[in-house]
């Protein structure tokens, strides 16, 4: 989460994806379901080259349901299987091996033809900083981190965990950056918490904020702050905002700043319910 990224890092996130390449079968491709598009690496297709892999939306429990089915048939159009998860409550754990079986069908039932005998799904998880990876690793872990070094071609040991019998899991997660250079997926980011406050002015960010709410989702900005409409012009929203929230200074006038960290509070903290912040046909 505190990650800086500068050319160096990428250049080592990158090779450090591309030298375990080699060690699965396929790529769990972790995403953050309210933003699907902007928690992506911007370089995946070229750095896993042609390595099955599966997107995996991940906080699917904090992202708007109908749209997060969009996304599902929307990576399938791209030939991409796709699959919404809630790692922190361990929904949809199971479909994960169940949906990289059938990905890799043809490839183990070529094996098999050949006489080799079967084994389990190897797997490697990429992903943004914040994307879940920690905790999906540690859900699909439960207690059955495996130390193996025996597997072939492995010329440093590598921690594998067994999830069941048919899916041995990278115990390290490949860490790849953001398009972070692209300011609306910063303010994207910064919104679901997934960069440091800091890069960004609050103020844009609950502004960004604001003005989704009042295109996507207006009746639930309305609800939360008392507004019968949403005004125009921001400073004034921000008043409404202020007073209605009691966001005031010493001298009893409306503090931008507390106004600020509350919207900016309420969107993370789903005081709006569960939402989205980009749709597939924004695609181009
Ligand atoms: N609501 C919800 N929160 C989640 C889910 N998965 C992860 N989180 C939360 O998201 C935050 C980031 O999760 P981590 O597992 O640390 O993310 P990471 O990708 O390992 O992050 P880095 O170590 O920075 O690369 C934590 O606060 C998690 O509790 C989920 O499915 N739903």
């Amino acid at each position: 989460m505190t990650i800086q990224w500068f050319p160096g890092h990428m250049a080592k996130a990158r090779r450090q994806v591309t030298e375990k390449l080699k060690l699965v079968d396929i790529i769990f491709e972790l995403v953050d379901a309210r933003i699907p598009q902007s928690s992506r690496n911007p370089m995946i297709d070229e750095i896993i080259q042609h390595k099955p892999r599966i997107v995996l939306l991940n906080k699917a429990d904090m992202a708007d349901k109908e749209r997060t089915k969009e996304w599902i048939s929307y990576f399938k159009k791209q030939g991409i299987q796709a699959l919404a998860i809630n790692s922190h409550a361990g929904v949809g754990m199971k479909e994960i091996t169940a949906l990289a079986k059938e990905v890799l069908a043809e490839k183990f039932d070529r094996m098999k033809a050949k006489g080799i005998r079967p084994r389990a799904i190897r797997a490697m998880i990429v992903g943004i900083p914040n994307a879940g990876k920690s905790t999906l690793i540690n859900r699909l872990a439960k207690k059955n981190i495996a130390k193996t070094g025996n597997t072939p071609g492995v010329t440093k040991a590598q921690q594998w965990i067994k999830v069941g019998k048919e899916l041995e899991l990278l115990d390290t997660p490949g860490i790849l950056w953001p398009k972070f250079e692209d300011q609306e997926v910063g303010l994207k980011l910064a919104l679901t918490g997934a960069i440091k406050d800091t890069i960004l002015n609050l103020q844009d960010i609950a502004i960004f904020g604001l003005r989704f709410l009042e295109k996507e989702y207006p009746e639930r900005l309305k609800e939360r702050y008392q507004l019968e409409t949403i005004p125009e012009d921001t400073v004034e929203l921000f008043d409404r905002i202020g007073t209605f929230r009691g966001a005031l200074s010493g001298g009893g006038v409306i503090d931008y700043d507390k106004v600020t960290e509350l919207i900016i509070r309420d969107i993370r903290g789903e005081k709006f319910g569960p939402l989205t912040f980009e749709k597939t046909e924004d695609m181009q």
